[in-house]
């Protein structure tokens, strides 16, 4: 279902308008106290806002939050302490009017599509963070939400648990979506689309690779300003047009939809083919030169990958015939190039909720 956004919040001058498509899922980002928790707090109910928010032509905001069918995974799992796992999945069936049988059956189904049905006897306290925040996000799924927000959901889980989380999200959250994030990855592999947020307006908007690869918002360069290359992956490679990327390898597994990010720094520049060279070596033409601070980063086209972008030291600029036009060998070592699967990619795989069982 489509979302339609146009929200004003007194409480720390937010105005923002924005449409999330049906079973998109939309990435805010931005900097601290931006505005995004409280947009979000306005979709859930528990930010007073003016404005609307509209879903299947309802406003949302003249619904107690109760009735907004609108799930949220915050930092925290905030599970019930007293209840079982599998009772604090139950939950939101039963409160959707289902008997107890059959909402612990739906939160049985839920626990097991999220490997977390072992769980099921244990009490929240049991379980380590990452534990705990999928047995929240089973929680959440368990009452059908029609819109999700995930608030920053693995900014309090261990780094290791980080990739296995985030597939979970991949392939389980299937509908209409929000995410606020301060991660390069969240955006590239759950999100569709980008809003960046700064002190309470929209500076930015658009497709996640577009607004990732030519930021035009400071926030958006800052954690972007990476090359982005998209293609089809296989365990440790991308392929773009006839041009193999190799990376680290990739969770996600051969055929599906990716993209490679290498930072500018990790690309180094030769006037000629180099020897001995990293697996990833590219002839390119220059089109841009431009300084920034100690750095020059040099932009230059590859027939199959398109623009690519290197930073080199000011003296190592010196040394090469930095000329729009001029002929130059771009090199990235694999072990510096993330492989990552796309948002989009995965719909196809994405199972039907369990209420079918
Ligand atoms: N309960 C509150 N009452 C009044 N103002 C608040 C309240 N909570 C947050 N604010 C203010 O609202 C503004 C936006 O805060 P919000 O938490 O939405 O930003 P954010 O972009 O989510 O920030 P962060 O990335 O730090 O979580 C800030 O200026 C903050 O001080």
């Amino acid at each position: 279902m489509t979302l339609e956004v146009d929200v004003r919040i007194p409480r720390a001058d937010i105005e923002a308008a924005f449409e999330v498509a049906d079973d998109d899922t939309a990435a805010i980002l931005g900097p601290n106290g931006a505005g995004k928790s409280s947009i979000l707090g306005a979709i859930t109910g528990t930010v007073a806002a003016t404005g609307q928010v509209l879903l299947h032509g309802q406003n949302l905001l003249g619904l107690p939050p109760h009735r907004r069918r609108v799930g949220l995974l915050g930092q925290r799992a905030l599970l019930f302490p007293h209840l079982s796992v599998l009772d604090n999945v139950a939950f939101g069936p039963r409160s959707a009017g289902h008997s107890r049988r059959r909402a612990r059956a739906i939160a049985g189904e839920w626990l097991e599509r999220l490997e977390a049905s072992h769980w099921a006897d244990r009490r929240p306290d049991q379980l380590s963070g990452g534990q705990q925040q999928r047995v929240a996000m089973a929680r959440a799924l368990a009452a059908e939400p029609d819109v999700m927000l995930l608030d920053e959901p693995f900014a309090a889980i261990d780094a290791e648990a980080i990739d296995g989380l985030r597939t979970l999200v991949r392939r389980h959250v299937n509908t209409t979506c929000i995410i606020v994030t301060h991660d390069l990855p969240d955006a590239l592999t759950l999100a569709d689309r980008v809003i960046v947020l700064d002190e309470g307006r929209i500076v930015e908007e658009g497709r996640t690779t577009e607004v990732l690869t030519r930021p035009r918002s400071r926030f958006a360069a800052r954690i972007a300003g990476v090359n982005l290359v998209t293609g089809t992956l296989a365990d440790m490679t991308l392929t773009c047009a006839g041009t193999t990327v190799t990376g680290r390898p990739v969770e996600d597994g051969p055929g599906s939809h990716g993209v490679a990010v290498f930072p500018p720094r990790a690309v180094a520049v030769y006037p000629t083919r180099p020897h001995g060279s990293p697996r990833n070596t590219w002839p390119v033409e220059v089109c841009t030169v431009r300084s920034d601070g100690p750095g020059v980063f040099v932009t230059a086209n590859h027939p199959d990958l398109g623009e690519v972008t290197a930073e080199v030291t000011s003296s190592a600029a010196a040394e090469l015939d930095l000329q729009v036009g001029t002929h130059l060998w771009f090199a990235v070592k694999a072990q510096e190039v993330d492989l990552l699967p796309r948002a989009r990619q995965h719909r196809a795989q994405r199972r039907p909720r369990p209420s079918a069982i």
